[in-house]
C-alpha cells in the first residue's frame, strides 16, 4: 500500500536523539495540517464507533495533542496518561520501555466508562502496551488505541483484539 499524503510533511531525521534512531517528527504536520491530521485520525473510526467511545486518553506529550483535539471533534471526555511527579491522586502506575529508554505512566481513577487510547507514534509498543494495561487497572474499558504514525512490522500491534489504527504505516 501506498504511503498516506500526509506522510510527506513528516520531517525524517536520522540520528535523533541517539546514534540508529530515524527520528520521525511530527512538527511539519502540526504546524502546516493540523485540520487535516485530526480529520484522518477521526476517519479511522466509523460514526457508530465513535458513539461506542466515551473518552479519549492522551499519552504525555505527544499524545495529549491528538487525544485533544479529537475529544473537542467528538464531544468526549479526555484523560491525561502522565509521566511521574506530574498528577496528583495516581490511582496506579506502571513502568514500560521505550525505543531510546525507560519511563512509567501514571493515572487517576477511572470510572467504567469506554475509552480510546491516542498517541502520535508506535514504536515498540510499550507505551501503548503499558498504557492499556493502566486504562483497566484504574477502571476503563478499552475501546481501541490509534496513532498517527505506526512503525511497527506488519502493523500487528493488539491488546486483547483491539487493533491499533494509524493513518500513516512505514510497514505497508
Ligand atoms: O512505541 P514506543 O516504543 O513506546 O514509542 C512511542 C512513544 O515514544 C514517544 O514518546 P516519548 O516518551 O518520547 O515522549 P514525548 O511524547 O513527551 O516526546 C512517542 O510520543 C510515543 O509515546
Ligand atoms: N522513531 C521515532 N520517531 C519519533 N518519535 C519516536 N518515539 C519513539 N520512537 C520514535
Amino acid at each position: 500500500m501506498s504511503l498516506h499524503p500526509l506522510a510527506q510533511f513528516i520531517d525524517n531525521v536520522p540520528d535523533f536523539p541517539k546514534p540508529g534512531i530515524l527520528f520521525r517528527d511530527i512538527s511539519p504536520l502540526l504546524r502546516d495540517h493540523f485540520n487535516a491530521t485530526i480529520d484522518a485520525i477521526s476517519d479511522l473510526y466509523t460514526v457508530e464507533e465513535w458513539q461506542q467511545i466515551d473518552k479519549l486518553a492522551g499519552i504525555e506529550s505527544r499524545g495529549f495533542i491528538f487525544a485533544a483535539a479529537l475529544a473537542y471533534k467528538h464531544q468526549k471526555g479526555f484523560v491525561k496518561v502522565r509521566k511521574p511527579g506530574k498528577l496528583p491522586h495516581v490511582h496506579a502506575s506502571i513502568d514500560y520501555g521505550l525505543e531510546y529508554g525507560k519511563d512509567s505512566l501514571h493515572m487517576q481513577k477511572g470510572d467504567g466508562s469506554r475509552i480510546l487510547i491516542l498517541d502520535d507514534l508506535i514504536a515498540t509498543g510499550g507505551s501503548l502496551n503499558a498504557t492499556c494495561q493502566l486504562c483497566e487497572q484504574v477502571g476503563y474499558q478499552i475501546a481501541g488505541m490509534a496513532c498517527v504514525i505506526n512503525l511497527t512490522s506488519l502493523n500487528s500491534f493488539a491488546y486483547k483484539g483491539h487493533q491499533v489504527r494509524s493513518v500513516i504505516n512505514y510497514n505497508d
